[in-house]
């Protein structure tokens, strides 16, 4: 699943406070790394978010914004990402045996060339698990990192 990071590290959205737009295919866990991040609880319920949802929490004194599109196929969004924004890939359930790992995932959407030709475009692949959290600041770090140079 994908997120990209918009303005005042210009992008996506003319704001204020940088907002994400969080997407990927259903059950991939996007609700449950929200709700780890923002309350550092397991989500329990198992619930497919219905159309889009939003979470807002701090970290590192930075307030973040996370719009989640609700992954079913009904609420497929179509168009293209900008290019001036970075593209966090959370590679969720990282713990599942079998599971991809993030250089095999990189390969597969074949991130390299992606990067040689939209050099603007920034992308990453971070593991994760929404359970126990692995991964998952790792992640806001690279956001951080990477938003403040666009
Ligand atoms: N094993 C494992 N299960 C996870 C992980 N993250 C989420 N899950 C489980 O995956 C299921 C779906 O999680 P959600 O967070 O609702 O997935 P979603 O991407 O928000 O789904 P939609 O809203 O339908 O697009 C739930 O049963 C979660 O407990 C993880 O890292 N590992
Ligand atoms: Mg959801």
């Amino acid at each position: 699943m994908g997120t990209t990071l918009g303005k005042p590290f210009a992008g996506l959205f003319q704001e204020i406070e940088p907002r994400i737009v969080f997407f990927g295919l259903p059950g991939t866990g996007k609700s449950s790394i929200l709700h780890k991040l923002k309350t550092g609880e397991v989500l329990s319920t198992n619930m497919p978010t219905v159309g889009l949802d939003m979470e807002s929490f701090k970290y590192k004194n930075s307030s973040f914004c996370f719009v989640e599109m609700g992954g079913q196929y009904r609420y497929k969004i179509q168009g293209n990402v900008p290019d001036n924004v970075a593209v966090l890939v959370y590679a969720n359930k990282h713990e599942v045996p079998g599971a991809m790992t993030a250089y095999e995932i990189s390969n597969e959407l074949d991130l390299a060339s992606l990067r040689q030709k939209t050099w603007q475009r920034n992308w990453h692949v971070q593991s994760s698990c929404a359970l126990s959290g692995d991964g998952l600041h790792e992640g806001l770090d690279w956001l951080l990192k990477n938003a403040e140079r666009m």
